[in-house]
């Protein structure tokens, strides 16, 4: 009965269009020398810069930088996954941009109010806080200071994210098959038009409604779990890339819509959707480095096989869980790229809006922190999880709030900065 009636108002406030994306895994194609010519030099690819000054290699500046090409193991040359995700960043950007421009447009009509749905829709907002509150404190303290209507909009897509981790890595795990994550993706269409299965998509699909939220990033997050159902290794850094983009790099594209860019803003949507990303990748290489040990023991290895290779280090050094001073060497130069990450995305959250840069701010400070904590434990990552003390999480929060209060540059050529 409440379902029907819940359907009723989602039904009633339309639908997204949903765009007409190919997925990301079907565009993964070997690249063609047209591709090459089409994605070379017309995005310049901040990540791919800083992963190739990681992995020791000189391409230049970063003016002059040209998107990198990856080899597949047959040896072709393929389209690298940073600069395939990108493409995603540009097209969630335009798209994003396109729709406030509609809006701008569109006269806005009351909403006709069915007698007893809006209460419906109201507790279904409540208990996505419930959960929220539930398993992640601190962010969900950081949500309280945004508006109502965009605290209870990233309520909902938290629940949906960890409904969707959940069946992959929920005490389920082991009966979730591909028709499972089927039958998920076609619960979101169903919910982006109008049809939720349950109250807390009907949330979801409230505020899809109202956002211009793209399902682009959250088939992709569904994707992921694909991924993980069919892998437990990832060759190189780009495989590892594509999975964190999946699982992590797609919240952040969820979230932008939402969380809104400041209006004193100069820095491009572009720019700021590519700081959101490299936040999601940059708290996924994170939590990855934190759960080497746990993941090793259900016999996933997510560290990329050729760089433990390069190191000196195999799955079994891994299993053996002995901390060895090529960990050690192994393990610096893994957070140093999730720090760089994390660099990365500081620059955009500035150019969020005023009230969303404080939970923003404590999540990135608080996961962060997560390397030094590693390295506090001299790099025990097989027995000891890296964990922020209270007294510690206590700190970053003033510090996040102090942060949160600087506003976006109106200098332009530093805006600029940010558009490399
Ligand atoms: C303010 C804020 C952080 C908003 C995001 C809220 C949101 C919708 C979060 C959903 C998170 C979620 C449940 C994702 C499912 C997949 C997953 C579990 C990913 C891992 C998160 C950490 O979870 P946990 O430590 O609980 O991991 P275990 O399951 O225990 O192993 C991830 C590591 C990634 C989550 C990614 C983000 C929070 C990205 C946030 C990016 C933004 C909000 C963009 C901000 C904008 C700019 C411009 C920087
Ligand atoms: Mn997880």
């Amino acid at each position: 009965m409440s379902v029907a009636l819940i359907w009723v108002v989602c039904n009633r406030f339309g639908f997204l269009e949903t765009t007409k994306f190919e997925t990301l895994s079907k565009s993964r194609t070997l690249l063609r020398s047209e591709r090459i010519k089409n994605l070379g030099k017309k995005h310049e690819c901040k990540s791919s810069y800083m992963n190739a000054d990681f992995m020791g290699l000189n391409y230049g500046t970063k003016k002059e930088f040209v998107s990198r090409v990856v080899a597949n193991p047959s040896g072709e040359l393929a389209v690298s996954s940073e600069q395939l995700v990108y493409e995603v960043v540009l097209k969630q950007a335009a798209l994003v941009k396109e729709q406030m421009r509609e809006k701008e447009d569109v006269e806005v009509k009351p909403d006709v109010v069915l007698p007893g749905t809006l209460g419906l829709l109201s507790e279904a907002y409540d208990r996505c806080g419930e959960v929220c509150a539930e398993y992640a404190k601190t962010f969900y303290l950081g949500t309280l200071l945004m508006t109502p209507e965009r605290r209870k909009a990233i309520w909902a897509i938290y629940v949906w994210c960890r409904r969707t981790d959940e069946l992959v890595d929920g005490p389920n795990a082991s009966h979730i098959t591909p028709k499972a994550l089927d039958r998920w993706e076609s619960r979101l269409e169903d919910l982006f038009n109008g049809r939720p299965f349950d109250m807390l998509d009907a949330a979801l699909s409230d505020t899809v409604s109202k956002f211009p939220v793209d399902i682009q990033p959250f088939k992709d997050m569904i994707e992921g779990m694909r991924m993980d159902l069919r892998k437990s290794r990832y060759k190189t850094f780009d495989e590892l890339y594509l999975y964190c983009y999946y699982v992590a790099g797609t919240v952040g594209l969820m979230s932008v819509p939402i969380m809104g860019i400041a209006p004193e803003s100069r820095a491009s949507t572009e720019s700021v959707y590519n700081a959101a990303l490299a936040l999601g990748i940059a708290n996924q290489l994170t939590n990855i480095l934190r759960d080497v040990g746990e993941d090793a023991r259900r016999g996933r290895v997510y560290l990329p096989q050729d760089e433990l290779a390069q190191a000196g280090l195999s799955d079994e050094d891994i299993f053996a869980g002995k901390v060895t001073d090529k960990w050690r060497n192994f393990m610096k130069k893994q957070i140093k790229r999730a720090r760089a990450f994390f660099d990365e995305a500081q620059q955009g959250v500035t150019q969020l809006s005023s009230a969303s840069r404080w939970p923003v701010w404590a999540s990135l400070l608080l996961y962060r922190q997560i390397l030094d904590e590693i390295e506090a434990n001299d790099y025990n990552n097989f027995t000891r999880r890296a964990y922020v003390s209270k007294p510690k999480k206590l700190v970053s929060l003033p510090v996040a709030y102090a942060k949160s209060l600087v506003p976006p540059s109106r200098n332009a050529a530093l805006s600029k900065a940010i558009d490399l």
